[in-house]
């Protein structure tokens, strides 16, 4: 739905060319919903004006629906803007307008309806984000979350195929950010509208999205499924990311390196085997013990994962990790040497060998 082929943006600065984005490749799939993660500076905002036709690339190409557009100008760049609809970290709302009159205004700025349909279209996108009865309210009388709700209302008004949310959730409390999340989710199911999610919060894009990109200093340098970015981040940048997503700081991803033996396995338990009593079953057939060094237990969207940092000692520790795989539990050697038989590569990128014994 939206490509991004060796996109590089460079900004005039005092001391020549400042580089903001350096030959992203990034493939936007029809009714996903993407996330695109970075900290700040990383390249985000210049990424979301790219993606909506507000800037032009310094090179590189951008595809929207397959047409190529990185040109486009006049009518047709107004059209495929209309067909971008962008939710703003500060809802953008138009004070002195009510919220039906603020989700009918980009209906009234296209001048191709009359008044009875914008009322009627507008009536029907306040029910979807469940606003009905706030539709004569002014901004000030709402909530945080409501405020927002008007925002993605109004990106609907036009039937985007693209929903562009930059930072939608940044200024809202935990909770009411659970309750945005949903109803993005939601309109993705009902409308098969695509979504690109652009944050600086892991835990967002855990909740939410199909696949994520992180850039850093202007670069992709990681993508994949949630899954697996999120479970077994590679980059340093990443790795950051994720370990701000953890109450305590990451214990996971900041175990030490003195801390990893050579039994030290980091397991991963996905879907139904998060549930399962497989670590307890193979300790014993395999007449081995396990110290709990670091976990973490939660869910990527609806799919529940467990994830420890496990010190392995006893009989048969070999046929334990052996065990442990055969009943599908992803199984990666935190410490000590690598061996031939040992080494396999990575499924995501073939990036990386990980260690297994
Ligand atoms: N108009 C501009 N002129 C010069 N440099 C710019 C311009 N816009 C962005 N940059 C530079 O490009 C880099 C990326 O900036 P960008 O705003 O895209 O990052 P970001 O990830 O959105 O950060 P934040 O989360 O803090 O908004 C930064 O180094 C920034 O200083």
């Amino acid at each position: 739905m939206v490509r991004l082929e060796s996109i590089s943006k460079s900004f005039a600065g005092k001391d020549g060319p400042v580089s903001a984005l350096d030959r992203i490749d990034l493939s936007i799939a029809k009714g996903e919903i993407f996330g695109i993660i970075g900290s700040s500076g990383a390249g985000k905002s210049t990424l979301v004006r790219l993606i909506n036709l507000l800037e032009r690339p310094t090179g590189g190409e951008v595809f929207v629906a397959g047409e190529r557009v990185t040109d486009a100008r006049g009518e047709r760049l107004r059209e495929l803007r209309r067909s971008i609809g962008m939710v703003f970290q500060h809802f953008n709302l138009l004070s002195a307008r009510t919220v039906a009159r603020n989700v009918a205004y980009p209906l009234e700025l296209t001048g191709r309806y009359g008044k009875d349909e914008i009322t009627e279209k507008v009536a029907r996108l306040l029910a979807r984000v469940g606003l009905s009865e706030h539709a004569h309210k002014h901004p000030r009388e709402l909530s945080g979350g409501q405020k927002q709700r008007v925002g993605i209302a109004r990106a609907l008004a036009c039937e985007p195929q693209v929903l562009l949310c930059d930072e939608a959730t940044s200024a809202l409390d935990p909770q009411t950010t659970g309750a945005v999340l949903d109803l993005l989710r939601q309109i993705n199911r009902d409308l098969g509208v695509t979504i690109v999610l652009i944050t600086h919060e892991m835990d967002v894009i855990r909740r939410t999205c199909d696949r994520v990109a992180v850039i850093d200093r202007g670069r992709v340098v990681e993508q994949g499924p949630v899954t697996d970015v999120f479970l077994h981040p590679r980059h340093p940048a990443t790795l950051r990311l994720v370990r701000e997503a953890e109450p305590d700081g990451g214990s996971l991803e900041a175990i030490s390196a003195s801390e990893l033996g050579s039994s030290t396995v980091r397991l991963t338990f996905t879907g139904p085997n998060a549930h399962r009593p497989i670590l307890g079953r193979i300790a014993r057939e395999n007449v081995v013990d396990y110290a709990i060094l670091a976990g973490r237990v939660g869910h990527i969207r609806e799919a529940p994962y467990a994830q420890f940092i496990v010190s392995l000692s006893g009989r048969d520790i070999a046929g334990a990790i052996a065990g442990l795989r055969a009943s599908g539990v992803d199984v990666e050697l935190q410490g000590g040497p690598q061996t031939e038989q040992t080494a396999v590569t990575s499924p995501r990128v073939g990036e990386r060998a990980l260690h297994v014994v």
